[in-house]
């Protein structure tokens, strides 16, 4: 490999576009990025301009400082999407297994001395991620078939000083190994979570929901440091400070090998929390009470299984592809919609005008989510009379809200969307405008937004969270004329093969690299 990068300057200049770009997304200044770089402004300006060559070297540390892929050399794997919009799509898809239940389920499997397979499990790169992270610690994994079966195999103890840091630093979803290995080890570190950039992301309320079963953490140096006294069991109901969905699966996880009934109490009763669930139970841990917000545990102390397991179809990607269907006017079947976590969102979608039909219901393989096929069909929305929020579950999903804001921009009249879960997620939709949208950021949380819209196609920068990255995506298949959706790592995170499948449905999606 030559040591550096002396190419036209054309291509200087496009690497420059991207390192721009990138340092922009962080909202990192020149000098900001000049001083992690150790170097001066001027030099970042003259980079940015494409009129500095620039060693490998230098580009893999841009690279590090923004956490940014600049360019993929080696790899494979798109890195960015040239979409031709304007295109009706047809025919019908299938909804994929959950991304969130996929993590939990791998997460959980720390609890199984056995051999724990899952079935159709979403190949996404937050899965991989989290697969890294089991492979560094001794959890052997093989993929079994094209269906994307998944075999999981633990060592007799987990190797924990070779955890892979780097690979649990870019997903949130490592928070769930602090319950599983407080069963075997009383002491161990795992790095802050990191994962989408929606604002800040308290883990506190997964600190309380454990000191009851005898964790004590300290946070210092990048590290949760963990402590655990295996001596101290919850002596009254575990009451969550939130109800959200990872923190009750960690008190799940922490109460399933406790040899004790544990009672949690303000649980989520989301979808990936019935999969964990239902798990568990193949797994011979009793729980009382799934899909509510009272949850009792009769605990296995040694759980040693070889268990066979099928997480049901993701709601977020229901609604995505629902999305693209209304946002392209087309009309699409969009099959294995887990309807008991989309009830919400299509009755709003009734108030707006949608024209839509839904078969009966069937079971998803684990035998207990329901599902229907729902036929989406052009029609002519206005916006809600009242503001769209989303709300714990039973209530309209938090990540579906940033799918109400493209829908929104399609529906005549003006919408007031109001995210007050994330800090960040709202200003991230903002992003719509450079589409041609109209969309008036209030404050951090609540957003306006007047349609119809007139969709024209432009080059973004995929924002750095996952489903506003979509919702652009979705935008970008409507608007005709070419658009350019750069980093789509981001994507890649939550959704399998998403402009394949979109592209079969008619699509006109492209991916390329810049290198
Ligand atoms: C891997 C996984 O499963 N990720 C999901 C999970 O993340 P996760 O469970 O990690 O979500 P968080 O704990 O970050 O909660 C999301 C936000 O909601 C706030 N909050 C939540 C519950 C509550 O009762 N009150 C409250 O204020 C939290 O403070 C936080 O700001 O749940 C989120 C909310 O459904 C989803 O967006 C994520 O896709
Ligand atoms: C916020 C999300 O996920 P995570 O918890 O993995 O960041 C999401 O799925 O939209």
């Amino acid at each position: 490999m030559p040591e550096s990068l002396t190419r036209s300057g054309d291509t200087l200049r496009r690497i420059g576009t991207l390192i721009r770009d990138a340092r922009r997304h962080r909202g990192w200044s020149q000098a900001r990025l000049a001083e992690a770089l150790g170097t001066s402004q001027s030099a970042i300006n003259r980079i940015e301009q494409g009129n500095q060559n620039l060693s490998l070297d230098t580009l893999g540390r841009i690279s590090e400082v923004l956490d940014s892929e600049i360019v993929s050399l080696g790899h494979s794997g798109p890195m960015h999407l040239r979409i031709e919009g304007g295109r009706k799509l047809s025919g019908s898809i299938n909804v994929k297994t959950s991304k969130n239940a996929g993590v939990a389920l791998l997460c959980a499997s720390l609890l199984n001395r056995g051999r724990t397979t899952l079935r159709k499990v979403a190949r996404i790169e937050e899965v991989n991620r989290i697969l890294e992270v089991l492979g560094s610690i001794g959890v052997k994994h093989r993929w079994l078939n094209d269906d994307n079966d998944l075999e999981i195999t633990p060592p007799a103890r987990f190797d924990l000083d070779s955890l892979d840091v780097a690979a649990a630093r870019r997903t949130r979803s490592i928070i769930m190994f602090l319950a599983p290995l407080m069963h075997d080890h009383g002491m161990f570190s795992l790095p802050y979570a990191g994962g989408c950039d929606l604002g800040t992301r308290t883990v506190e309320p997964h600190l309380i929901a454990l000191r009851p079963f005898g964790l004590e953490v300290k946070a210092t140096g990048g590290f949760y440091h963990a402590d655990v006294d295996p001596s101290v069991h919850p002596s009254r109901p575990v009451v969550l400070t939130e109800r959200g969905d990872t923190v009750t699966e960690n008190a799940l996880m922490a109460a399933a090998r406790r040899d004790a009934v544990t009672v949690i109490r303000n649980a989520s009763p989301n979808y990936m929390v019935q999969d964990l669930c239902f798990f568990l139970t193949d797994l011979g841990v009793r729980i009382d009470g799934i899909g509510t917000t009272t949850l009792t545990v009769h605990g296995k102390p040694i759980i040693d299984s070889d268990v066979d397991y099928a997480p049901s179809e993701d709601p977020i990607e229901a609604m995505s592809l629902i999305a693209a269907a209304v946002v392209t006017e087309s009309e699409i079947t969009v099959r294995r919609v887990p309807i008991e976590f989309m009830e919400i969102e299509l009755a709003l979608l009734t108030e707006m005008g949608l024209d839509y039909d839904q078969t009966d219901e069937y079971f998803a393989a684990n035998g207990r989510t329901r599902l229907v096929d729902v036929t989406v069909r052009p029609s002519h929305l206005r916006a809600p009379i009242d503001k769209i929020h989303p709300m714990p579950f039973p209530g309209l999903n938090i990540d579906n809200l940033p799918f109400f804001a493209l829908i929104a921009a399609v529906a005549d009249g003006s919408t007031l969307l109001h995210d007050w879960v994330y800090e960040n997620r709202a200003l991230h939709l903002t992003e719509l405008t450079k589409l041609g949208a109209r969309v008036t950021l209030m404050d951090p949380h609540r957003l306006h937004i007047t349609g119809p819209t007139h969709w024209s196609g432009a080059e973004v920068v995929c924002p750095p969270a996952l489903r506003p990255a979509v919702v652009v995506l979705l935008a970008m298949l409507a608007a005709k004329g070419t658009s350019v959706l750069r980093h789509v790592y981001v994507i890649n995170r939550g959704y399998e093969q998403l402009a394949e499948r979109l592209t079969e449905l008619g699509a006109s999606i492209e991916t390329f690299r810049d290198i």
